[in-house]
Order: C-alpha cells, then structure tokens, then sequence
C-alpha cells in the first residue's frame, strides 16, 4: 500500500514549443494495481509518464499526490524505454543509487548484488553494463529502479523490442514487484502484455484520455468506438 495515492490531476498539461503534448487532463488514480496506458503513437503515453515522474515541466494545472511532493519526488521511479546506464559494471550500476541516498560503499554493494539476483542477473556483476544484451540491459533498469524501493515505478515501453522470453521475464520481476506493493504505471504497445499486467486501463488519444477504467471493463468491451476500434488493430486518429 502507498501513501502516494489517490493522486488527482487538475488541468494537468505539458506544452512544448507552443504545442499542447498531454492534457489538460482530469485524472485520479488510486493505490492499489497497475495501471497500463495505452494508446497510438503520438497519443501521450510518454508525456503522460514524464508528467507525473516531474521529468517533463508541467505546463498549467496541477498534480497532488497524497503527500509532500518531495515525498512523492523520492518514493518513485522511471524506467525508460531505452535505460540510460553508466559504463560500469552491473553492480556498481544498481548500487549507484543507493550510494546516492547515502549507503555505504560495502553495503550497497551487498544490497546491489542481491537485486541483481533477484533480477537474474547475479552471474553478470561484474560485466560492463554496455555489453548486456536488450533484455538484461532492461533488467538492469529494473534492478537499478527497484534497489531503493520505489512505491511507484513508472515504465514507458518496458519491453519494446524484447523477444518474448526476456518479455516473460521481465512481467514477472514486474509481476513480484507489484506483489510486494509497488504501485506500477507503464506505457505498452503490446496488447498481451496490456491484457496480462493491467488491472485498469488509460486510453489515450490526441493527448487526452478518452478512457478510464478497469482492465476487465476495457478487455470486455471498451465504451467508446475509437478504444474499441484500438483494440480490434485498426488505425485510430
Ligand atoms: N520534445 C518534444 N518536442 C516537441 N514535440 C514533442 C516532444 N516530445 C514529444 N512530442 C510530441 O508530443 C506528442 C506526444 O508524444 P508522446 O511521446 O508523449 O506520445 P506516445 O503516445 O508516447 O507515442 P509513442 O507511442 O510513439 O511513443 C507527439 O505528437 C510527439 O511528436
């Protein structure tokens, strides 16, 4: 359970060069489930996920999570759909940040090497990070956002261009983080992942959401004609 949520948007947008990118959007999210944003290319997915990490400034209205911001600044994490990694190695990537919240240099190490294992990637610790292949690359990421026990991690695009094993493995790190409480939201493009993670569902369209609700509501039978369209593969603008 988190103390992060409810979080309430309130006209909450994101400009860009004079360009609306998401919103104004009216939005309350509760704490409990994982939470998929979806969407076609250019809908927001992104933005969205920027907007309320605090890494894309907002333009107008405002977000409140239940608690202080700084709270809420500290208690998340983001991983990118292409995982930014120092050339280090495997370890001294996940314990980096915990060294920055102040861990000694031993016990980072330790605490670093046990969320490498956790992640499968206990054998690799000492390999540069810029020779892991996608998937364990992916699984860095996750490490490294997960060593510090985000209540909230955001994904965009967690698993673009993974093969369905490293997919597999990546849900179920995902899957045990959701079960030990961390409240996901993360962007897809893959709809079996969608129908797999999601306990609700974010549609996302021209920068809106034009559908909230749960997953099992959206699977069934989306209420709108163009999330309906979205799921049956067509093209929707
Ligand atoms: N830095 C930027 N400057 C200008 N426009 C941008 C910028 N970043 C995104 N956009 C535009 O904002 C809109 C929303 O982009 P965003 O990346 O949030 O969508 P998305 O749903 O994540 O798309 P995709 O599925 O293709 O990743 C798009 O039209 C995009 O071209």
């Amino acid at each position: 359970m988190s103390n992060l949520f409810p979080v309430k948007l309130e006209g909450a947008l994101v400009r860009r060069a004079g360009t609306t990118l998401v919103g104004p959007l009216n939005l309350e999210l509760q704490a409990n489930g994982v939470t998929v944003v979806l969407g076609p290319n250019g809908a927001g997915k992104t933005s969205l996920l920027r907007m309320m990490h605090g890494i894309a400034r907002l333009g107008g209205g405002r977000i409140d999570w239940a608690c202080s911001p700084e709270e809420a600044r500290v208690s998340q994490a983001f991983v990118f759909q292409q995982p930014i990694m120092m050339r280090r190695s495997v370890l001294d990537n996940i314990a980096y940040p915990l060294r920055l919240s102040g861990l000694s240099r031993v016990k980072a190490k330790v605490v670093a090497a046990q969320a490498a294992a956790d992640v499968g990637l206990g054998d690799m610790l000492d390999r540069p990070a810029p020779f892991l292949s996608g998937g364990e690359r992916q699984k860095l990421a996750l490490a490294r956002a997960l060593v510090t026990k985000p209540k909230l991690l955001f994904l965009d695009e967690p698993c673009a261009s993974l093969d369905g094993r490293a997919t597999r493995e990546i849900e179920e790190i995902l899957n045990r983080a959701a079960g030990h409480g961390t409240r996901l939201i993360m962007s897809t493009h893959d709809m079996g992942q969608a129908r797999r993670l999601a306990t609700e569902v974010l549609f996302l369209l021209n920068g809106n959401v034009y559908e909230h609700s749960s997953a099992e509501a959206f699977f069934g039978g989306a209420s709108t004609a163009k999330a309906q369209a979205f799921l049956n593969g067509d093209i929707v603008e």
